[in-house]
């Protein structure tokens, strides 16, 4: 196994034992009871939470009324995305603190995938009665975090029982009434790609997670990196601040400046390859991204990548450097944002990865079909198509555990 002791084996129980008397479980508390303990998480828990550290200042009304009221600059941009065991996360990784920054990680990208200001996130939370209660705690304590992070608060959510941990959040963001939201049919030929934050990592670390119940200790070369795999994939932190350094590049941060340049954008969720054909469809354009810069976002990668064949028994027959490309390419989860802007807009910190073609929609690599996979990940997708969870050449390795 990895020796990154984060790394949990797939067989382990749950991270947090059940029935003990000193964590007590959902049932055993009980729907207020619960309650009480998440409300005492949250910082604008509470009316009249203005100004409460961590709550947002925009806050009038916290969570514990019928619903939070929130000052909202500019217009409503709203989005919702859930977590579900066994499809997103597994029970034997759980770790409910990171668990809760993933679920705020991936409603806070999608929020300022718009070009908007997140302000508050929702959280409604479904559970089996015997999870602990620290569960939950976890969860909201790793969400508050999250939002924190990202300016914004927790504003309520809700409880229900289930057979199953399913995490679903509401995010709410504002923009900026002088502003465009930066949509996905914005790109034009001519356009340069580029990428805020980064990819593959998530990917990489849910490979190393699938594979861990394997006992191979990590090499000196591998270890710092399969850590840092295994945390995007757990608790991915998307660089925020990027979206604002983009809004600089096109003009429109400046006092006053409402009609800078336009760019299409979008938080890399599914993959790269898949996501840029979303942007590809909707802006009816050829999205060509350019394989050297693949290359250098893949090649800090390489050593996870050898660790997981090894794991697997996989070397030498497939290539370290190809799965490495084949996660940048195909993986999703670590909310990087991808972004097609005017060439004279370039952005503080963002990797220029591609350009915008005329032709008919579709993703190429230096010009020609992308040869490493073509896939993202897809729900619903049969076992029986073939591919695994993480569309990654080798055998299927989807575990319910
Ligand atoms: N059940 C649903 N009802 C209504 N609209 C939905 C539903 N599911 C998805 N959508 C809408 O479809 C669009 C694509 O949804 P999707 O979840 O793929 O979002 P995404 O931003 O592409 O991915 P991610 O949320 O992982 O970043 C979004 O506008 C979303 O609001
Ligand atoms: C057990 C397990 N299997 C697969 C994955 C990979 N995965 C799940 S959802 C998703 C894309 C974003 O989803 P959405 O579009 O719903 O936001 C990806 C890449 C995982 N994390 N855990
Ligand atoms: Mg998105």
């Amino acid at each position: 196994m990895c020796s990154d002791r984060r790394v949990p084996a797939r067989s382990s129980a749950p991270a947090s034992p059940s029935q003990s008397s000193a964590e007590p479980t959902l049932a055993e508390l009980g729907e207020d009871g619960v309650l009480a303990r998440i409300l005492a998480r949250i910082p604008s828990a509470g009316a009249g939470a203005e100004g409460v550290p961590g709550a947002g200042a925009a806050v009038e009304v916290g969570p514990g009324d019928d619903a939070a009221v929130t000052a909202l600059p500019g217009r409503l941009v709203s989005s919702a995305d859930m977590l579900v065991e066994g499809e997103d996360f597994l029970r034997g990784w759980l770790d409910p603190r990171r668990l809760g920054v993933k679920a705020g990680a991936q409603n806070l990208a999608d929020i300022c995938a718009m070009g908007a200001v997140p302000t508050g996130l929702l959280l409604s939370l479904a559970a089996p009665g015997d999870t602990p209660a620290a569960v939950l705690e976890g969860i909201v304590e790793g969400l508050v975090e999250e939002a924190g992070r990202a300016g914004a608060a927790v504003l309520g959510g809700d409880l229900s029982g289930a057979g199953q941990l399913v995490v679903a959040v509401t995010s709410l963001g504002g923009l900026d009434p002088r502003l465009p939201a930066l949509t996905r049919d914005a790109a034009r030929p001519g356009d340069v790609l580029w990428l805020g934050g980064r990819t593959g990592w998530a990917a990489a670390g849910l490979d190393l997670l699938l594979a861990s119940g394997a006992a191979l200790p990590c090499t000196p070369e591998c270890a710092a990196c399969c850590a840092e795999a295994v945390e995007a994939q757990r608790a991915p932190r998307p660089d925020y601040p990027a979206v604002d350094r983009l809004r600089e590049a096109l003009g429109h941060a400046r006092e006053g400046a409402g009609h800078g340049r336009r760019a299409a954008l979008i938080d890399l969720s599914d993959g790269l390859h898949s996501d840029a054909g979303r942007i590809a469809r909707a802006s009816g354009a050829v999205l060509d991204l350019d394989g050297e810069a693949l290359r250098a976002l893949a090649g800090p990668l390489v050593p996870v990548a050898a660790h997981v064949l090894a794991v697997r028994g996989d070397i030498p027959a497939t290539d370290p450097a190809a799965l490495a490309l084949h996660w940048v390419l195909t993986g999703g989860e670590d909310h990087g944002f991808l972004a097609a802007a005017p060439p004279e807009a370039v952005p503080v910190g963002w990797a220029r990865i591609g350009r915008v073609l005329p032709g008919e929609p579709e993703v190429r690599v230096d010009g020609a079909p992308a040869v490493h996979g073509t896939g993202g990940f897809r729900h619903f997708r049969a076992p029986e198509d073939g591919e695994d969870v993480t569309g990654a050449p080798g055998p299927r390795r989807r575990d319910r555990a």
